[in-house]
């Protein structure tokens, strides 16, 4: 299988998945200066107020909170989107002690971390896993985690991630909404990508907020005491660098929806 090792990591993936060297691939490095401003870009809509976490879990690759998806209780809309997504799950991906974790970079500079609130389009596909094989299928809200003091709302998930040390463990995680995790302003870029790990797929409309949130190192350690590997397994490995690089643009615009 996969993974972010030096065997089975990133640049490895194209050999089980050739779509690994496609025509829209993630992540990018976006550089503001090239951004197309798009004056006739909507503002993103959040409807987040009635959404229902459900559980927080290790899947192996990443820490991951699923949300209720059976109606339109909490959907992205608006931006560079034809439909209302509804809201999946959110999950992260960072680096190592002193190593950044972001996927996007911009100008070349990376983040601590990267968020990604995962959306699908529930209008014209009947499941998740449908959506996410469609080429409008997906929408991600992407936001970078800076360095900074101490996240407020962060707690509530850093002091959660004990009950999910090893891949494969779950908890209830009831009653958390992600607004708490957006900056200030939803100033954005956008552009057609993928999903950023196998399957690779090409379907997701990126939606990367230029505004970072601010969390302290503390907070990061945490992310890093969760193990890639299941509580049977010998070989203990710490999930970090769960992170692919930027791939080439081949000729996609990305939009700024500001000047
Ligand atoms: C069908 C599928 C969808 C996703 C994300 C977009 C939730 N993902 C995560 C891929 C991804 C993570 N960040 C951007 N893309 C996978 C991985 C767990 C195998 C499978
Ligand atoms: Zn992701």
């Amino acid at each position: 299988k996969w993974g972010y090792g030096e065997e089975d990591g990133p640049s490895a993936w194209h050999k089980s998945y050739p779509i690994a060297q496609g025509a829209r691939q993630s992540p990018i490095n976006i550089v503001p200066e090239e951004a197309v401003y798009d004056s006739r870009l909507p503002a993103i809509s959040l409807s987040y107020d009635n959404c229902t976490s459900l559980t927080i879990s290790n899947n192996g690759h990443s820490v991951v909170v699923e949300f209720e998806d059976m109606d339109d209780r909490s959907v992205i809309q608006g931006g560079p989107l034809e439909d209302a997504y509804r809201l999946k799950q959110f999950h992260f991906h960072w680096g190592g002690k002193n190593c950044d974790g972001s996927e996007h970079t911009v100008r070349g500079k990376t983040y601590v971390s990267e968020l990604h609130l995962v959306h699908w389009n529930a209008v014209r596909y009947r499941t998740f896993g449908e959506a996410a094989a469609a080429p409008d299928g997906l929408a991600v809200l992407s936001i970078f985690l800076e360095k900074g003091d101490e996240h407020a709302d962060l707690h509530t998930i850093t002091d959660a991630l004990y009950m999910v040390k090893f891949k494969g463990s779950i908890a209830n995680f009831k009653g958390f909404n992600p607004k708490c995790l957006l900056p200030p302003s939803l100033r954005f870029w956008t552009y057609p990508g993928s999903l950023t790990t196998p399957p690779l797929y090409e379907s997701v409309i990126w939606i990367v907020l230029a505004e970072p949130i601010r969390v302290s190192d503390k907070q990061m350690g945490k992310f890093r005491m969760l193990l890639f590997n299941a509580e049977e397994e010998e070989q203990t490995k710490r999930m970090e660098n769960n992170f692919r690089p930027p791939q080439p643009l081949k000729g996609r615009t990305v939009r700024a929806s500001f000047k």
